[in-house]
């Protein structure tokens, strides 16, 4: 029998054919949301500084940053629980100025739960639609549909949030944001209350549930390796300001300057004097007397400035030298400080004179360690495959 759910993977139902759809269907327009210059003034505290983002349709974005960057009040400037003080904000091509969030095609959770204790899981994942006046028989057949989609069992409909775990209770809160079929899908930490191996797995779940249903998602996270896992851009915020947009690939290999740099991932900056060249700059450092190295063009920042020039190296770029260089290597020589065993790699801490703090490696395996702490090691790196940006 054929039915409007053909080509859909079994059980999943007619909520999903919607989604996709719809998904197809937006991915032809311009972005979801289109924030330009937004302002937000608490009293004569500036928050944000004249943003300015963009979001796919269907994009996965995650906005990173330090406490108080701005990120939850961009969030709820998008929710609409928050008026700019200036700017434009447009969702899906409409002006939301004055547009209450009960209207606007997104919806939040949060990082604290909001479920309602006296309500059971289905009265609240069909609450949204019972507000929107949807007939009994439609919306429990769409909030079985989300129960499905989030892997709960259908007897939990009958259950009181405080009789599920905390991982259970998030994909509630999920199913509830979800139900009514939001054009975005804004989430305020939902996961950071979790344990870790909860947390693991509820990242994968989010990430499949994204590309799944094709909703757009915008994400703020501490974590920045949850950033890197589930999303299609990182936007990385400071002090009110949009430092750097770009995929985790971007971000990491070529972050914008050492803020970005050293906010994900471990770092190693050497200090360098840089020339720009036609091909990308040719570069020589204190530490390694006599020798200069050329970079290309795609590792140098385009926003270098004269102001602390470094050369960014990434722990699992290094390696130890036993014997000769390789052609173009740089070397240092050093002794190790420390080693941290990781399981699958082991991170050494390596102290060089010169260098205010510890080169960090990391290198592959811990069965058998190349080196004990107080032994002299000589650290190699190629500087044409290390980063070249500034302060
Ligand atoms: N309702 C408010 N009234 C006054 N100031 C506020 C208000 N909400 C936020 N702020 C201030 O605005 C700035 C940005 O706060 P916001 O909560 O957006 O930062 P955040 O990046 O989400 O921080 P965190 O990661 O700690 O949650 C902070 O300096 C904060 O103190």
């Amino acid at each position: 029998m054929k039915c409007c759910c053909d080509g859909l993977p079994p059980g999943r139902p007619v909520l999903f054919h919607f989604f996709i759809q719809r998904s197809r269907k937006l991915s032809l327009v311009g972005p979801i949301i289109d924030a330009a210059d937004i302002v937000k003034d608490y009293g004569s505290a500036r928050a944000l500084h004249g943003v300015s983002l963009e979001v796919g349709a269907g994009e996965f974005l995650a906005l990173v940053g330090p406490s108080g960057c701005g990120k939850t009040t961009l969030l709820k400037i998008l929710a609409g629980f928050e008026e700019p003080t200036g700017g434009r904000l447009e969702i899906q091509g409409k002006d939301m100025r004055g547009v209450p969030a009960a209207n606007r095609p997104t919806r939040i959770v949060f990082q604290k739960l909001a479920l309602f204790p006296h309500k059971t899981v289905a009265e609240n994942i069909g609450f949204p639609l019972k507000l929107q006046k949807v007939a009994k028989p439609e919306s429990d057949s769409r909030v079985r549909a989300m129960l499905d989609l989030m892997h709960l069992k259908p007897e939990y409909l009958t259950r009181y949030p405080a009789q599920l775990s905390g991982g259970e209770q998030q994909r509630v809160a999920l199913a509830r944001a979800l139900v009514s079929q939001p054009g975005v899908l804004l989430l305020d930490e939902p996961m950071s209350a979790l344990d870790a191996k909860l947390k693991k797995s509820l990242q994968a779940e989010l990430k499949k549930l994204h590309r799944e249903i094709g909703t757009s998602f915008v994400l703020v996270t501490h974590d920045l390796e949850e950033a890197m896992m589930l999303a299609d851009r990182i936007c990385v915020m400071r002090s009110g300001h949009v430092v750097q947009i770009g995929t985790p690939a971007d971000i990491y290999y070529r972050p914008a300057n050492m803020f970005v740099a050293g906010f994900i991932g471990e770092t190693n900056f050497l200090p360098v004097t840089a020339t720009k060249t036609a091909a990308g700059a040719t570069v020589t450092s204190p530490l390694i007397p006599g020798a200069s190295a050329e970079i290309p063009a795609e590792h140098v920042s385009p926003a270098l400035s004269a102001a602390g020039t470094a050369l960014l190296v990434r722990p699992e770029s290094t390696r130890f030298v036993k014997g000769d260089a390789s052609p173009g290597e740089w070397v240092l020589d050093g002794e190790v400080e420390e080693y941290f065993i990781k399981g699958a790699s082991t991170q050494y801490r390596i102290r060089v004179a010169g260098l205010p703090a510890a080169v960090v490696m990391d290198l592959p395996g811990s069965i058998v360690l190349p080196a004990r702490v107080g032994e002299s090691v000589r650290v190699g790196f190629q500087p044409a495959h290390a980063f070249l940006l500034s302060e």
